[in-house]
């Protein structure tokens, strides 16, 4: 008996042979598989044993959805009505696509694209409230996008349709927006070259200008950090994912959505796999960093506004410093941003001034000055938490017994991270503490030593 095509499945295929139809090539050693068991959506996955370096498939440069290749381009162009920010013109285009329905050449790729998310803009606050003080709470940006979709995606949007009304066109926007947060990618042109650092990624500012754009199949991979094994390269005609290295038959094909914590893989995907708790983060904000230098050091405020001041006419002050776990490559868990700061404001006038008139900042060095201001940084940062470190592993030990919303087990493990976070750099600055008294002590003996 045929096995029912769920239309799930029929989507797949509708959208595969869409592809192909269009100029496409695909492997026939890869299938769009159905991953809903393990929570994943579809997936690409290894039907046979694929070599390093294998075309896993081709995309045509004009298969790629992007603000230029849509159709409401050339009508902006008319009218002057183009925007700067690569986001929102993307965002844009898509909306006017997927409205056009099957007069748009996107038509099978917008079904079997997400209609439901998990990332934080759609949690609910009592969902929020359960990352507690994670800072990532204070990047959604609801309210920005709000703002940002109201002006410039509104009224294009009427434009073209007056039978919607404002709160469609904004649903729409915020669904298009976060298709656009996890699935686009930064198109590189096969002219411009990019500065990528030595892991391949390209800096935050070249990542904002890049112009953005939809890679239907390639955005099919999902990612689990250390698993990466497959890569998009940006050929002339058209962008080619290919193996990293031999994949074997049953395998998942996983593409590198980047080292991020998984706070930030929340807010941007929706998931969490255990791979990600490397990059785990916990924030200070400048705030606190300066409040605390501030009591602790009884500095002068004035003093401190100007070395501010500086710091941000250099570029170098940010609004928050992510604490990280520690790793061979990064032994220290604090940025070295973060001691220049500190560095920074306790300077004595005088030497902030020598400093100032040659256009230099102190050494990222730590010191037992800065190592007691962290310190106190981060008991606070750590009382901010509603619940410790402890009483969250022993509420996440009793999720295995009983039916917990998947969100909220999600929440759990980011704060349990940031947690984690915390208290091994506290345990690091207490160590050191403790390893610099039992130095004194033994100078102190030595001395008393020899004077005996
Ligand atoms: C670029 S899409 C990948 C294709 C997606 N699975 C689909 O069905 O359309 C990114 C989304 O896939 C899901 N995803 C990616 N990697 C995952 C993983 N390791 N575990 C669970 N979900 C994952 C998340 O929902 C994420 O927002």
């Amino acid at each position: 008996m045929a096995v029912p095509n769920d239309s799930f499945q029929a989507k797949s295929e509708a959208f595969l042979a869409w592809l192909k139809e269009k100029g496409a090539m695909v492997n026939d050693g890869i299938a769009l598989a159905d991953l809903r068991q393990s929570g994943k959506g579809r997936g690409v996955v290894a039907t046979k044993d694929l070599a390093e370096d294998e075309t896993l498939f081709s995309i045509p440069r004009p298969l790629v959805l992007t603000y230029e290749a849509s159709s409401v381009f050339a009508e902006h162009i008319r009218l002057g009505n183009q925007l700067a920010d690569p986001w929102l013109n993307l965002i844009l285009a898509m909306i006017v696509e997927y409205l056009r329905g099957s007069e748009s050449q996107w038509k099978p790729y917008f079904d079997v694209l997400p209609r439901r998310f998990d990332s934080l803009m759609f949690w609910s606050p009592s969902e929020l409230e359960e990352l507690q003080a994670s800072a990532v709470v204070h990047k959604i940006g609801k309210e920005d996008a709000d703002q940002a979709f109201r002006e410039h995606v509104v009224p294009r949007v009427t434009c073209l349709h007056e039978e919607l009304d404002e709160d469609d066109i904004l649903d729409l926007a915020h669904r298009m927006g976060s298709t656009v947060m996890s699935y686009a990618f930064d198109i590189e042109s096969d002219k411009v070259e990019i500065d990528l650092d030595e892991e391949g990624y390209a800096s935050e500012d070249e990542d904002e200008s890049l112009p953005k754009g939809m890679v239907p199949l390639a955005d099919m991979l999902n990612a689990d950090a250390a698993r990466n094994n497959a890569r998009l390269f940006y050929e002339k005609d058209e962008l080619v994912m290919k193996t990293l290295c031999p994949v074997k038959a049953g395998e998942e094909l996983f593409n590198d959505y980047g080292p991020l914590p998984r706070s930030d893989l929340l807010r941007r995907y929706g998931y969490l796999t255990d791979n990600y708790q490397a990059y785990d983060v916990t924030e200070l904000s400048q705030d606190l960093v300066v409040q605390t230098a501030k009591s602790i050091e009884d500095l002068n405020e004035t003093e401190v506004e100007s070395r501010l001041t500086y710091l941000d006419f250099l570029a170098i002050l940010e609004d928050g410093y992510d604490v990280s776990r520690p790793s061979a490559d990064s032994p220290s868990p604090f940025p070295p941003e973060l001691l220049v700061l500190l560095a920074m404001i306790v300077l004595s006038r005088d030497e902030f001034l020598k400093l100032k008139s040659r256009e230099k900042t102190p050494k990222p060095t730590m010191t037992p000055q800065l190592e007691r201001i962290l310190l106190c940084c981060l008991e606070k940062r750590q009382a901010e938490y509603e619940t410790t470190l402890e009483e969250d592993i022993a509420l996440k030990s009793t999720f295995e017994t009983s039916h917990v919303p998947e969100r909220k087990i999600m929440a759990v493990e980011v704060r349990i991270g940031e947690k984690q976070v915390l208290a091994s750099a506290i345990a690091s600055l207490r160590n050191s503490e403790s390893a610099a008294m039992t130095g004194q002590d033994e100078t102190r003996a030595n001395k008393r030593q020899r004077i005996n």
